[in-house]
């Protein structure tokens, strides 16, 4: 069976669990993930290799592949300038695609359908809920790939509510195919990747063989540091918060040092939040906050990198950045690579 690869999109809308499934099926933390809606703010690819697997009398079995994922930010309504970046990243995510993913939380109650008991209208959140399926479903039925939907959580409801979400969803879409899985216990994974791999074309490698990501590591570290911020304070601090590198200094080899300890990355973030409450809050009582972040994310970027990591915090505060356009697009990452190279360009002349 000849090699296939594709560049596979995740879509849905927030907390449905799209980088809970982009990390169980690399089998690596790659994209954050919190139980807060609105995590994941830009599109982040994850390249994932499968192996060969032959057919066998109960499973129909597929070619070796090269499936390159694309998580995505949650469809929703944009609302400020960073909502408007965030649903262009899925309009990009969304643009020449092989196949697509339609995650859907199953433990989302279903709209009401007209003539069933009462007048049939949704209303209050189950409304606004439906009103929010419409609008995520409004984009794929542009798409001209194939869309799979996939029903995640599916280990939080019973096995009898399967059928009747099945029978729903299949009046709103023509999809590929129907597959229930949950991505936090990994069930139905198998028989997901099988299917999408049979929407690939046939074709070469897109990224080298053992290439987890084409997002450096600097970015995945600001993600990091955004994670525990996402975990350890409440309310709007979260959402009105960025994070950027200011300095990534990596060790010159990763060899262990002559007194056995690994070698030192030095790290300096800054969190940019929007009010001065809100940075007394990333700071906390005698600083007490922003440690607490930064020996989580220090944990964690360890382990992401191998290496020992010094890590400083900053906190500024850049007034209602998230209507600011010019920030916003700073922020984006592929971005900050170009003017990292320019500098460095600039540097060397
Ligand atoms: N019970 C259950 N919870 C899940 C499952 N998959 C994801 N979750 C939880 O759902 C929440 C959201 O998961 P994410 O993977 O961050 O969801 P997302 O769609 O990427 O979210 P956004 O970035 O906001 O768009 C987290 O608390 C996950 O642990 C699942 O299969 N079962």
């Amino acid at each position: 069976m000849a090699f296939r690869s594709g560049f596979v999109s995740i879509i849905g809308r927030p907390n449905a669990g799209k980088s809970t499934l982009l990390n169980a099926l690399l089998g690596q933390k790659l994209a954050i993930v919190t139980h807060k809606p609105q995590t994941t703010r830009t599109r982040i690819h994850g390249v994932l290799e499968v192996p060969l697997k032959k057919k066998t009398k109960v499973e129909a079995g597929h070619p070796a592949a090269q499936v390159v994922l694309v998580d995505t930010p949650g469809i929703h309504k944009p609302d400020t300038q960073l909502d408007k970046r965030m649903m262009q990243e899925v309009h990009d995510a969304l643009e020449s695609r092989d196949a697509v993913l339609f995650i859907v939380d199953v433990t989302h109650r279903l709209p009401k359908t007209p003539g069933a008991g009462d007048s049939g209208k949704a209303t209050g959140r189950m409304g606004m809920s439906a009103a929010e399926d419409d609008f995520a479903l409004s984009l794929i039925k542009k798409l001209e790939c194939p869309v799979i939907l996939v029903l995640n959580k599916m280990d939080a409801i019973p096995k009898k509510d399967l059928l009747p979400l099945i029978a729903h969803w299949s009046t709103l879409h023509c999809f590929a195919d129907v597959i229930p899985i949950s991505a936090r216990k990994k069930e139905g994974l198998e028989l997901l990747l099988e299917k999408v791999i049979g929407q690939l074309k046939e074709g070469q490698r897109y990224f080298p063989k053992h290439q987890l990501t084409d997002q450096p590591e600097r970015f995945l570290v600001a993600e990091l540091i955004r994670e525990k911020i996402l975990m350890l304070t409440g309310e709007e601090v979260p959402y009105a918060t960025a994070v950027v590198i200011e300095k990534f200094e990596e060790p010159t080899s990763l060899k262990k040092m002559k007194d056995g300890r690994l070698p030192v990355t030095k790290i300096s973030a800054v969190i940019f939040c929007e009010r001065t409450g809100q940075k007394a809050i990333l700071i906390g009582k005698q600083g007490e906050m922003l440690k607490r972040i930064g020996t989580a994310a220090r944990k964690d970027i360890e382990s992401l990198l191998g290496t020992r990591v010094f890590l400083e915090l900053f906190v500024k505060v850049q007034e209602e950045w998230r209507s600011s356009r010019g920030f916003v697009e700073d922020l984006d990452w592929r971005r900050q690579l170009e003017e990292i190279a320019a500098k460095q360009a600039a540097e060397e002349k």
